[in-house]
């Protein structure tokens, strides 16, 4: 069954069962060798309790099933057991932990539900921080051995327990969450109710983790509490890749779990992905001597840095697209990438947001529908305006949208769908001027979507419809700009920021970098940022571009070249046979 593996994937895949740590470099089939691991995993377990996969994003969890089900189906002799659950490590402990026992500790009536912080309902949720009253979404809570440590804001305000407990409590007598509560409420049901842990242990006998580098100390913990309780965990990962530090995962469990007692230590260092030229680059960063399977083009360079000036955007963009067509790659194929979501939406040619509450909602919506073309994101935000003009007492209507319960929901849904679907007749185009032309259509056709809510739903409208869904911050331009509305998707690239593409392959990437970015990436993987500039290379197959502001590439250059990138200018696209 392994006969497509290499030999350091198949000696991980063919360990006996047991925990492993796995280190693996950028692009070695950590992917493929964690599905391979589960099909033996599973093939060699006896005895009751599933054998989990758990990652960290959702497109992850996609593959991994994907690519698990065709394992399946090419090898009938393991069977199409579904003894297997692959999902997101949140994913994992909401619907094990959260959503089954969340109520023992949270002391609310119904099956508790994320909060994703911008609902009207929350407005009666705050918490004092010694100077002001903050919603007590923003109450960051952090494992601090055996107990918690709360923070609120920006600045990491430190919150004291005696204020921050009473309000997590007040919030979750209601059954709401926050992301960072819902870790709380998980800790503290598996601390507070062992029966619910020993279950949990028995249920889930073995563990694999992916992406491992990304375990931060509350994930850490609920998986020292199963380790302790019986459940062999397993981790894969690249430690350089660890770009999670805001969430304070810094790769550490991934980095000692090894050396722990009746862990088997591998290592994975054969790069499929890249061209050698970007190996070289990679191993320089992370003093690593991985080795590229690939074999490049002889006299073509495939690792470059480019000067730009950053009122020139077009500028760059047009050489990064000459030195595509010049490599033999589909233009189409080129991909950007920027550090911050800021800088991502400067060369996506996006617009500031506009509007305020619910209209900023609304708006919010149209542009993800008529510009990013993102429907799922359009219906998921429509959901939240939308429960913004209902009574308080319908808080919880985006978690149910998401997950309808029962025909009632899943009619509202589908009006909803409707709504965000039609800009003729529900939610208005993007194109249109936003405080003349798109605001009066919004109000008639919100007020009305509401109006039906009540009569064929049973929901309470909110208090004062008309000042919630005020203009305030709508200004006398379209919501995006015309040419923002172009289908023609072959004449802009993808534009993402480096978190977004984590774990992707792409053909060229052009990772567009400010001056701290770029000191960042030549010092190496040691600072988050350097692993970001790691992951922004590390993703590229055939080519990568660094574009570093002109301003400071005399300061730079010596050393850009010393990693083993060459310079390009302006490049003319060559004349094509065909154009
Ligand atoms: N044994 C193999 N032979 C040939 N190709 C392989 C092999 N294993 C993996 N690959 C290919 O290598 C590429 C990179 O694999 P994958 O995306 O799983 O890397 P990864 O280890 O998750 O990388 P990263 O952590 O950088 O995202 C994929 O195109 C995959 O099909």
């Amino acid at each position: 069954m392994i006969d497509d593996l290499s030999p350091e994937q198949r000696d991980i895949v063919d360990q006996p069962l047991g925990p492993i740590a796995v280190t693996a470099c950028a692009g070695s089939g950590k992917t493929k060798t964690a599905v391979y691991r589960l099909a033996t995993m599973r093939q060699r377990h006896e005895g009751p309790g599933l054998v989990a996969l758990l990652s960290f994003s959702n497109v992850a969890v996609d593959t991994f099933r994907k690519e698990y089900a065709a394992l399946l189906r090419s090898l009938p002799m393991i069977g199409r057991s579904s003894a297997v659950e692959i999902d997101t490590m949140d994913g994992f402990i909401t619907s094990n932990v959260l959503r089954p026992h969340g109520h023992r500790v949270m002391k609310c009536d119904r099956v508790p539900y994320l909060v994703e912080g911008r609902e009207a309902f929350l407005a009666g949720f705050k918490v004092y921080d010694g100077k002001i009253m903050r919603p007590t979404t923003d109450i960051e809570v952090a494992c601090n051995g055996a107990g918690f440590h709360f923070t609120i804001g920006r600045g990491a305000t430190a919150l004291p327990a005696r204020r921050a407990e009473p309000a997590l409590g007040k919030l979750a007598s209601v059954g709401a969450y926050s992301h960072s509560a819902g870790r709380y409420w998980v800790l503290r049901v598996l601390r507070e109710k062992p029966f619910v842990l020993r279950a949990l242990a028995r249920r889930y006998p073995h563990i694999l983790i992916d992406e491992a580098q990304d375990i931060g100390p509350e994930h850490q913990a609920i998986l020292q509490l199963l380790i302790d309780a019986g459940s062999q965990v397993s981790l894969i990962g690249d430690p350089h890749q660890g770009i999670y530090e805001f969430a304070r995962a810094d790769g550490t469990f991934l980095r000692t779990y090894g050396s722990r007692p009746r862990v088997s230590a591998h290592n994975l260092t054969v790069n499929y992905r890249s061209l050698p030229d970007i190996v070289d680059v990679a191993n320089k960063l992370t003093k690593r001597a991985d080795t590229a399977k690939r074999v490049g083009a002889v006299n073509r360079a495939t690792a470059y840095y480019m000067p730009f000036k950053a009122a020139e955007r077009d500028h760059a963009l047009t050489s990064f697209r000459s030195l595509l067509v010049a490599a033999g790659i589909d233009p189409a194929k080129g991909v950007v990438l920027c550090r911050s979501k800021p800088l991502t939406a400067e060369w996506a040619g996006e617009l500031d947001g506009q509007g305020i509450g619910v209209v900023r909602c609304f708006a919010d919506a149209a542009i993800s529908r008529d510009q990013k073309r993102n429907f799922h994101q359009a219906f998921n935000q429509t959901g939240l305006a939308v429960s913004g003009l209902l009574a308080a007492k319908h808080g919880s209507l985006s978690a149910q949208l998401a997950r309808p319960a029962d025909d009632n929901m899943r009619r509202l849904r589908q009006l909803i769908w409707s709504f965000v679907r039609d800009p003729t007749t529900g939610l208005p185009s993007a194109a249109l001027v936003a405080d003349s032309v798109w605001h009066p259509l919004l109000l008639a056709r919100a007020q009305a979507l509401i109006a039906t809510m009540v009569a064929k739903f049973g929901f309470e409208a909110a208090d004062n419809l008309g000042r919630r869904l005020a203009k305030t911050k709508l200004e006398a331009r379209p919501l995006v700009p015309a040419a923002g509305l172009a289908v023609d998707v072959g004449a802009t690239f993808r534009t993402s920021t480096v978190h977004k593409v984590k774990g992707e392959s792409l053909n060229a990437v052009l990772y567009v970098a400010q001056k701290g970015h770029v000191r960042a990436l030549l010092n190496g993987t040691g600072t988050e940022e350097g692993r970001i500039g790691y992951v922004a290379l590390t993703r590229a197959q055939d080519l990568f571009v660094l574009a570093v502001p002109d301003n400071c590439l005399v300061e730079f250059e010596a050393e850009l070249q010393a990693l083993g990138l060459k310079r390009v200018g302006f490049v003319e696209a060559p004349v094509q046979p065909d154009a």
